[in-house]
């Protein structure tokens, strides 16, 4: 995907998008975890406690988060995206219809989670459409493989669960191999599309709708946390 935004307005992420600056450096062991309910302003849920985090790996323009963010008000989401006008444009977005359960971070999401992110402080993780990596030497890069999903792992909570599409065929084998490196700690479910997803789409992302018309084919699947 290629980093150019068009807009007829400046953005403003005033409030809604948080720049990786903010962070503190990373600590012993490369770890300094953040407690995330600050980003939302520590708000409690209706009992006092706790309210669910859910985390997007590579927003994009945060379309995802502006169709699902709205029916699920008791749940806070933090996207975290790599290229900046993309995170501008989705933090802005999310200003402007008044997401207060949406934030948005300018950041390398697996740097992220590996050094700022505490023990099971996710209800879900979602990753749609990341990047594929398709030249050989390139499939280091991807995110989808084990050290990443036991990090995964240990970020999400009791019942949480990884959600992942893709349309790329050789990336999506990839993910099943990789997938079963990790059936020690995550148990592999048949993917469905969240509430917010329109007929016959898998998420309904900006991606996704770009290329439904040249009759791409998605795939997709659940890790749910053993
Ligand atoms: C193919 S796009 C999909 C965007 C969005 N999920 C969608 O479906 O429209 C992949 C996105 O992941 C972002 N990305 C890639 N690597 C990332 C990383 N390490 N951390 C955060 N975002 C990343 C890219 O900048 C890009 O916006």
């Amino acid at each position: 995907m290629t980093a150019s935004l068009s807009s007829n307005h400046p953005p403003d992420v005033s409030g809604f998008g948080f720049d990786r600056d903010v962070l503190p450096a990373a600590g012993a062991g490369g770890r300094t975890p953040i407690d995330l309910r600050e980003v939302f302003g520590f708000k409690p849920d209706a009992d006092g406690g706790q309210r669910p985090l859910e985390l997007e790996i590579g927003s994009g323009k945060g379309t995802f988060l502006a169709q699902q963010a709205p029916l699920q008000p008791g749940t806070d989401f933090l996207g975290v995206e790599i290229a900046k006008p993309f995170w501008r444009h989705a933090a802005d977005r999310a200003r402007r219809l008044g997401l207060s359960n949406v934030r948005l971070l300018w950041h390398d999401a697996e740097a992220f989670v590996r050094a700022h992110c505490g023990d099971g402080v996710f209800a879900a993780v979602h990753l749609y459409f990341p990047d594929p990596w398709p030249k050989d030497r390139h499939h280091k890069r991807r995110s989808f493989q084990e050290p990443f999903l036991r990090e995964v792992h240990r970020v999400l909570g009791p019942g949480g669960v990884l959600r992942v599409a893709t349309d790329h065929e050789g990336y999506f084998e990839w993910m099943q191999a990789h997938a079963a490196r990790v059936e020690d700690v995550f148990e592999r479910r048949p993917y469905v599309p969240p509430a917010s997803a329109g007929p016959g789409e898998w998420v309904g992302t900006n991606f996704e709708r770009k290329y439904i018309p040249e009759g791409r084919r998605f795939q997709g699947m659940i890790l749910a946390r053993r």
